[in-house]
């Protein structure tokens, strides 16, 4: 394995998959010695620290990387990648070892869900790259966010932020968090520019895919191909609650986008403006980054890992 050679960077989130990463670690830590992994690894301490943990890494010239936990702690160490320097972004390598609740980017690249095959995959040393959305919150100053998978504004959002409370459920926690949302959320006006057009609704959400699953499991875009330089773009109007409960399973098997009151397209780059409603919730990668309209532009073939 060529990665022996290497010096390998292990960041475990102990509270990922409802506490899981923690408890499996000592098992982890010993797969990585029984194949010869040269590491040091960090505990993080609070939400968002890998971002800081993989820059004082790249910094300490480490790049190759891995990821213990789920979508969140993956979403914070592509933000700590993107957001340095030092190195060309698609030089540093991720491995992950998925102990999230949802895990949802894995699915797209099939990477394993079991730590043994998970660590297998990382020590083959096979690695792709990705695509990378950037977004740029319209109403701050603020950093630019990166995400690997998919961002939205919207219900998904609303969900997203509440969804933390019912992680105990495991994947069905996004289910759940969807059902009970749907009857506080506000659908809102917006008006979407892609390319030269502009699409002026009300809305349920707006998604911006990268990779195929979000949610635990929903596809939300159409066809999504985190290779081709485009995202795919979801813009769901004005369903009705009834609409959405009766299309619950479409939203697992992806024939939801071919509902009448969604509308998908194809593009590298899009705004999305708030008419009202300025306070709605954004998320990137099932994270939430702020609130407001934003404008998302791809960064092609920007992300490398071990699948
Ligand atoms: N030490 C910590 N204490 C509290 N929160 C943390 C800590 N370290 C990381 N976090 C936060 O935990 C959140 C959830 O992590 P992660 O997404 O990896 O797990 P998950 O929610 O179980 O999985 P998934 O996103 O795949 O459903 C992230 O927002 C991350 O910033």
């Amino acid at each position: 394995m060529s990665s022996l050679s290497k010096k390998w960077f292990v960041i475990i989130n102990p509270t990922s998959g409802n506490g899981k990463s923690k408890k499996k670690w000592p098992e982890i830590k010993q797969l990585l010695e029984l194949h010869g992994f040269e590491f040091e690894f960090v505990f993080t301490e609070y939400s968002g620290h890998s971002v800081l943990l993989v820059q004082e890494a790249i910094d300490n010239n480490f790049m190759n990387i891995i990821c213990v936990g789920g979508d969140g702690t993956l979403h914070n160490i592509v933000n700590g990648i993107m957001s340095q320097n030092k190195i060309l972004s698609k030089n540093i390598h991720v491995g992950m070892i998925p102990i999230g609740t949802g895990n949802d980017w894995v699915k797209t690249h099939h990477i394993p869900m079991t730590i043994k095959s998970a660590i297998e995959t990382i020590f083959k040393g096979n690695i792709l790259t990705q695509d990378i959305g950037k977004i740029e919150l319209l109403n701050k100053n603020s950093i630019p966010v990166y995400f690997n998978n998919l961002a939205g504004i919207g219900f998904d959002a609303y969900v997203a932020n509440k969804v933390h409370k019912y992680k105990y459920l495991g994947p069905l926690a996004y289910l759940f968090g969807a059902i009970i949302g749907l009857f506080s959320f506000k659908k809102f006006n917006a008006i979407v520019s892609v390319e030269s057009h502009k699409y002026s609704n009300k809305n349920l959400m707006i998604l911006v895919g990268l990779c195929k699953y979000s949610g635990g499991g929903m596809r939300l875009t159409q066809n999504p191909d985190p290779f081709d330089g485009l995202f795919d773009i979801s813009i769901a109007q004005n369903l009705s609650k009834i609409e959405i409960i009766k299309n619950l399973g479409r939203l697992f098997n992806g024939k939801i986008v071919f509902n009448k009151k969604v509308t998908t397209l194809k593009a590298a780059a899009i705004d999305i403006e708030l008419i009202e409603n300025g306070a709605l919730f954004a998320q990137a990668d099932g994270e939430i980054i702020g609130s407001g309209g934003f404008k998302a532009t791809i960064i092609p073939k920007a992300f490398t890992f071990y699948c």
